[in-house]
């Protein structure tokens, strides 16, 4: 068994202990880069007291003006620290370097996504997801979903590498839903198409978005679930659009082409404010005099129109934003109460004896750093994955590893099983982590200058390095202030 959380490798970025990194991250073990999105890079760590608790830090980039982190996104971020849900991925950590003002978020670590899970049935094993984790991968992201919509929290930037599953240990097979809210830190109404060479899907947006509406709910979020979840059914992006890049313009000519081969064009009968959308006059120049023989949706993911899961998908798909399933109303739709029912281990074999998929751990580039920058050591063996000295680990994406059982089948065998895992979910509710003491970076943009004596106890307050953690009261306290001066 290839666990990353029960290895105790000494795989460590030499960087870690380095005496120009922050204070902070003496407390980690830095392991490598494990990915790259449009706000920064993610890293694989350690914590140093407990080395079986594997962390996923996130490095954002600079804001756009240079400045440091905007007084919105010290709110997104109290907000997201008070976020807590089983199928949400828990930010445990915000760490600030006052050297460069760039901003550290510290999630706990998944070893499975959705990108990685589909891309790994379609390219490797060459074989569907078994329906069994379908369902529970679904009924889980709904429920995780179902949480952040009623508190008011809209994902907006749902996909499959968004969407992450546990590995093995205590919660193997549990599914966590990453990164909401973070386009709001940097006051994204939308993330930018492309950002230095990062590409942005936009696959899973919705219609109404593509249309430029100002004013859109969390029923983009739900479009998203569906395309996300006819992908987990044929293994292909429902709607690959070619993106055009280098504009702001929302208006996306080849993705709504796409939608509307498959679903027909959408009509102002059934989608009334269609017409009020802003894009719908280019739409009309463009789109409107195609034809679409659309070959209805059931032959594309291959069900039949009579099937449950059909008609869930249908809902999610529906072009009008108010006409579209809720994340509530779908957990209680007829496809979870039919064989299989979903479980809390999405990764269980669906019968005693059938094969077990082994998904690949996540690749770790032992030799970036915080930085980005190739460190000096050469790599060594982080975990499962064998790591040759000095070369890019990235290679080892395919490395098998098996998944194991946790106390054998755990699914839900009854409905109300279901819904008790469903209460007992919601009842880790707003739980609140605790606020590590210490210090805010004052230098925030639009805000008067700090009084001489707060700058000088800050200045106590930080490390060496000038990192400093975040306390909620002392937040709370900028946060007034800012509001008075605004
Ligand atoms: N908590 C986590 N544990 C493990 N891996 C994670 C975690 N959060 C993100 N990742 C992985 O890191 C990679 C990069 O994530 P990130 O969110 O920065 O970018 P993205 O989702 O690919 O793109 P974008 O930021 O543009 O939406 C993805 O493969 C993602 O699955």
């Amino acid at each position: 068994m290839s666990n990353r959380g029960n290895n105790s490798g000494s795989g460590t970025n030499s960087n870690t202990n380095s005496p120009n990194r922050p204070e902070w991250l003496q407390q980690y073990d830095l392991i490598g880069k494990i990915g790259e999105g449009t706000y920064g890079l993610v890293f694989l760590a350690k914590i140093k007291s407990n080395r079986s608790k594997c962390i996923a830090i996130k490095k954002f980039k600079q804001s756009k003006d240079g400045d440091g982190v905007s007084p919105t996104a010290i709110r997104e971020i109290m907000l997201l620290r008070e976020i807590s849900h089983e199928n949400v991925v828990k930010l445990v950590n915000v760490h600030i370097n006052h050297i460069d003002m760039s901003l550290y978020l510290a999630f706990s670590y998944a070893e499975h996504d959705l990108y990685e899970i589909i891309r790994h049935h379609r390219d490797k094993v060459n074989q569907a997801i078994n329906q069994y984790t379908v369902k529970s991968i679904l009924w889980q992201l709904l429920n995780g979903l179902n949480y952040l919509h009623s508190n008011w929290i809209m994902h907006r930037d749902l996909k499959p590498s968004n969407i992450l599953v546990m590995g093995d240990g205590e919660e193997q097979g549990v599914v966590k839903i990453a990164d909401f809210g973070l386009a709001r830190i940097y006051q994204a109404p939308l993330k930018p198409l492309s950002d230095n060479g990062v590409v942005v899907t936009i696959w899973y947006r919705a219609p109404e978005l593509l249309l430029g509406a100002k004013h859109y709910t969390s029923a983009v979020d739900m479009w998203a679930v569906g395309c996300i979840f006819a992908e987990l059914l044929t293994l292909k992006p429902l709607f690959q659009g070619q993106e055009v890049k280098a504009t702001p313009n929302p208006f996306q000519l080849d993705q709504l082409d796409k939608i509307f081969k498959v679903l027909g064009h959408p009509t102002v009968d059934k989608w009334p404010t269609l017409a009020h959308l802003p894009h719908w006059q280019t739409d009309q120049q463009h789109i409107q005099g195609h034809k679409y023989d659309s070959p209805g949706l059931y032959s594309v993911v291959h069900l039949s129109p009579k099937n449950p899961a059909y008609d869930l998908l249908c809902k999610m798909l529906e072009y009008d934003p108010r006409k579209r399933i809720t994340a509530a109303q779908a957990l209680e739709h007829e496809y979870f109460r039919m064989e299989p029912l979903p479980g809390r281990n999405a990764l269980v074999p669906p019968q005693p004896g059938e094969k077990i998929v082994n998904y690949p751990i996540r690749p770790v580039d032992t030799n970036t750093d915080f930085e980005g920058t190739a460190s000096l050591q050469p790599a060594q063996q982080a975990s499962g994955n064998q790591m040759s000295g000095g070369s890019h680990v990235m290679a080892n994406r395919n490395v098998q590893r098996p998944v194991h059982m946790v106390g054998g089948m755990q699914r839900m065998q009854q409905q109300q099983s279901m819904a008790a895992y469903n209460l007992a979910s919601q009842a880790a509710g707003m739980g609140g982590g605790a606020m590590n003491p210490g210090n805010i970076p004052m230098q925030q943009r639009g805000v008067a200058a700090q009084p001489h004596q707060q700058q000088q106890q800050q200045q106590q307050k930080e490390g060496p390095n000038g990192d400093a953690w975040i306390s909620a009261t002392e937040v709370k306290a900028f946060l007034r202030e800012y509001e008075v001066v605004k």
